[in-house]
């Protein structure tokens, strides 16, 4: 539903030249939420400004419904615009208009009648949870209101394609989760694609089906979103993975734990995927004489499953079974030696 083929752009200053983004190719499909990360600078902005052709790309392909977008005169791009909403940073509210009339200032730019427009912002504030906000102005508002009538905005021409320009970046980890809760819904209900940048990989565990991380204007790594948290292969993408679950594998972690627990085994159990649905331990336990004790671990939650890390204690007198049925499982297990 959405392609780049070949996309660059270079901006030129008297300066110096910047390759802001460089030869990227990306296919996203329609329904899904694709999350692009990378650090300041990475060229994020200008590659989700060139899908709109906010940014024109200096050369390449934005192919949009199996449209063109660069052979397209001015008014047609204005049209093909419409299907495309965009949320931003810092909301870009218009400051002297209240909450109702910034999310009906798109419906009057498209000539939008009296009757439909007001049943529409109704509809809106309704959708994005503003009830009893309607006249108020932006100064009146929390960050995540600003960012609810900024979403509501960027709908209102019935977009099948939201963009979302760092939209949880100023708002605090509660608000950031509320606005994501948001996104996901109206995802999952209008059957919108969304495609957002961030620096968060917070964002990108929470919502996103499949990810691409870029570096130097470029994309160094794709995949599913499960997928390349549970196997991250550039460095850049392994620093990412971090920012949401720590390195557990340190020695320190496992010296502690030897000392503290001495009877029995430590051993780590790694999850990857659907075994998480299965109560692998529960059942464990009750098939073999062996306790097992969590000490330590995190589990992270994606929209394509869950995976993580979990250091336990295993007593009793069928600890190999025991190990050999979890494996079987398709649990990992290391048996860490004392
Ligand atoms: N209009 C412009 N003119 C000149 N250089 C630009 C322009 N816009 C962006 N750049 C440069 O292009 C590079 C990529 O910038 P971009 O804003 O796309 O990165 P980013 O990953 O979105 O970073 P941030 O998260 O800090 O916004 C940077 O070196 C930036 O200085």
């Amino acid at each position: 539903m959405i392609t780049l083929t070949n996309i660059s752009k270079v901006f030129n200053s008297k300066q110096k030249t910047i390759h802001a983004v460089t030869d990227i190719n990306l296919d996203i499909e329609k329904g899904e939420i694709y999350g692009i990360i990378g650090y300041s600078g990475a060229g994020k902005s200008t590659l989700i400004r060139i899908l709109n052709l906010l940014e024109t790309p200096t050369c390449g392909e934005v192919i949009v419904h199996g449209q063109n977008l660069n052979q397209l005169t001015s008014r047609q791009l204005r049209k093909s615009r419409q299907q495309i909403g965009m949320v931003f940073q810092h909301f870009n509210l218009l400051w002297s208009r209240t909450v109702r009339e910034n999310i009906a200032f798109p419906l009057e730019i498209a000539g939008c009648g009296r009757e439909e427009l007001n049943e529409r912002v109704l509809e809106l504030i309704k959708l994005v949870g503003l009830e009893g906000r309607e006249d108020a102005y932006p100064s009146e508002l929390s960050g995540g209101q600003k960012q609810r009538v900024g979403i509501a905005r960027a709908l209102a021409n019935k977009p099948s394609i939201l963009l979302c320009d760092e939209a949880t970046s100023a708002l605090d980890p509660q608000t950031t989760d509320s606005i994501l809760d948001l996104l996901s819904t109206i995802n999952k209900t209008l059957n919108i694609t969304i495609v957002l940048i961030t620096h968060e990989m917070h964002v990108i565990q929470k919502i996103c089906n499949r990810v691409s991380v870029m570096e130097n204007g470029a994309i160094i790594e794709s995949g599913n979103v499960l997928e390349v948290f549970t196997n991250p292969k550039q460095k850049t993408t392994q620093n990412f993975v971090k920012q949401v679950i720590e390195d557990d594998d340190s020695n320190e972690i496992i010296n502690h734990l030897i000392k503290q627990y001495p009877d029995g085994e430590i051993v780590i159990l790694k999850y990857i995927k659907n075994d998480i649905d299965e109560p692998a331990i529960s059942n464990a336990i009750k098939k073999f004489n062996t306790h097992i004790n969590i000490l330590h671990g995190k589990i992270v939650q994606t929209s394509n499953g869950s995976y993580g890390t979990l250091y336990t204690q295993f007593t009793g007198d069928d600890i190999q079974p025991c190990i050999d049925y979890l494996i079987g499982r398709g649990i990992k297990v290391e048996v860490i030696n004392k």
